[in-house]
């Protein structure tokens, strides 16, 4: 009898090419580029006189620093000068681009799936961490450094170490509510930042497989936050569904099918063993609240920040309270927030902004709410939710409409949150400082912090719905 494997194993084992050790080379289907981590990568091929040995599997765009507000107002001068950088080794290196007017253009993250150039089975690198997102569709996706994508582009190959496996097993059904990024808050919370470490993790169970890939992707995202070098869902027919269709995947319906058949045969085998389970049950997951300074430092909406005394004065949780302005044993419901961010790789596609537009509709904003902003992850999430009228919702109600890119998410181009202020974000990081010097951040679902602009606090978005009262 064969014996049963999981889906990690069956990618990792197509695409060593070479081992030396417990060092493993790795053949890569598929390399994205954004303007912050290559412009040092391209430079060195440079310097050594090589070309990019696939352009073909190499597809670059300009995220991080794009202006969300005037799009040819680049105030900040380095960030100016790492698009025109790409620009530049683009061309030079015949790479192809989509710069910040093309309408392919987005976050890297958003566009490899939305393109269909993320499919099961691939081995999928970028110098960005939040790459796992892509295991969303059963595929390897590493984030990798500087050096590491030099080394992507002249041989299109990666060292990586032999992974542990661990099977992130969800039992139960998640309640009417709750959302994709509340079922992944909960499990950081629960196992911890670390709990990822030095593993591939699989997704597994049929609250997984019952999300569709908008929430897959949101989970496989976040896997990073855990400390995982990787994370994924087996393939099944919701993940064939998505890219059928899609630009880079086969177009003739019986070449489709049979790439099809070939990613179905990639699930997880019956019985396949993983190095570690962990279980969650997905109907105990309530909406969740970030209240501290690292993901985990999270509670369901309904609950309290934690009281010293009972975490042994941990001097870690004492300095996360005093960061975030918010007293010990404060209940969630009663933070007010200024800011709301809706966006970024974790929660920005056009399903995301349907569900918060759904909240939004007919409403305005709390008059504690200094600046509420939508930005869509790509160009083609902007134009869908136009043409579905979402932007007009968010509008009415007195959000700003942006542009696609990385925005809020980080410091990083013009859309920062002052010191001391407090936002309801739908993105992956709250370290200090994450979303500009002293800002505040709170993680919470796009339902989430819908609800947090209409009300000025976190409110159980399910009191708005009906479903709770
Ligand atoms: C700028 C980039 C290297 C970084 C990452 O790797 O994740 C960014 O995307 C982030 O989310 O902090
Ligand atoms: S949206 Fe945020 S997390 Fe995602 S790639 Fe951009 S900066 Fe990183």
């Amino acid at each position: 009898m064969v014996k049963p494997k999981t889906v990690i194993e069956k990618i990792w084992e197509k695409h060593v090419v070479h081992k030396e050790g417990d060092q493993n080379l790795l053949y890569i289907d598929l390399h994205l580029v954004h303007e912050v981590t290559s412009p040092q990568a391209f430079e060195g091929l440079r310097l050594n006189n090589r070309k990019v040995r696939r352009t073909d599997l190499t597809f670059a765009t300009m995220d991080h620093n794009v202006p969300t507000y005037k799009r040819h107002e680049v105030r900040d001068a380095t960030s100016k000068k790492q698009m025109d950088t790409l620009q530049q080794n683009c061309q030079e290196f015949g790479v192809s681009l989509a710069d910040m007017y093309h309408p392919d253009q987005g976050i890297v993250h958003v566009i490899g799936p939305e393109l269909g150039l993320t499919q099961p089975g691939k081995t999928i690198v970028c110098g960005d961490s939040h790459t796992s997102t892509h295991g969303a569709f059963g595929a390897l996706g590493f984030g990798i450094g500087t050096s590491e994508v030099e080394h992507v582009l002249a041989t299109q190959t990666v060292w990586q170490g032999t992974p542990k496996t661990l099977n992130l097993k969800v039992v139960g059904d998640l309640r009417p509510g709750i959302t994709a990024k509340d079922l992944m808050l909960a499990i950081i919370a629960k196992f911890g930042v670390g709990f990822g470490t030095g593993y591939i993790v699989e997704y597994t169970g049929k609250a997984i497989h019952d999300l569709p890939m908008e929430g897959r992707m949101t989970i496989c995202n976040m896997s990073i936050e855990a400390g995982a070098r990787a994370g994924l869902i087996s393939p099944d027919e919701t993940t064939v569904e998505f890219l059928r269709g899609r630009r880079h995947v086969p177009q003739k319906t019986a070449d489709f099918e049979k790439a099809a058949a070939e990613w179905l045969s990639l699930a997880t085998d019956e019985g396949a063993e993983y190095d570690e389970t962990l279980v969650i049950n997905a109907a105990e997951v309530e909406p969740q609240v970030t209240w501290g300074t690292n993901p985990a430092m999270c509670v369901p909406v309904s609950g309290c920040t934690p009281r010293l005394e009972d975490v042994n004065y941990d001097p870690n949780v004492k300095r996360a309270l005093e960061y975030m302005g918010l007293e010990e044993g404060q209940p969630i419901e009663s933070i007010e927030v200024d800011h709301i961010f809706i966006g970024s790789c974790t929660n920005s596609r056009v399903r995301d902004l349907r569900n918060a537009a759904e909240i939004v509709k007919g409403k305005k904003l709390h008059s504690n709410i200094k600046k509420a902003i939508v930005v869509p992850g790509s160009f083609t999430v902007k134009m869908q939710a136009e043409k579905e009228g979402l932007d007009q919702i968010f509008i009415d109600a007195g959000f700003e409409w942006r542009n696609s890119g990385c925005s809020a998410c980080l410091g990083m181009n013009d859309d920062v949150i002052p010191s001391g202020g407090r936002c309801a974000s739908t993105s992956n990081r709250n370290f200090e400082g994450r979303q500009g010097n002293g800002a505040r951040t709170h993680l919470v679902s796009p339902e989430m912090a819908a609800a947090a602009a209409i009300h000025g606090h976190f409110i159980d978005v399910r009191q708005l719905t009906g479903i709770l009262n």
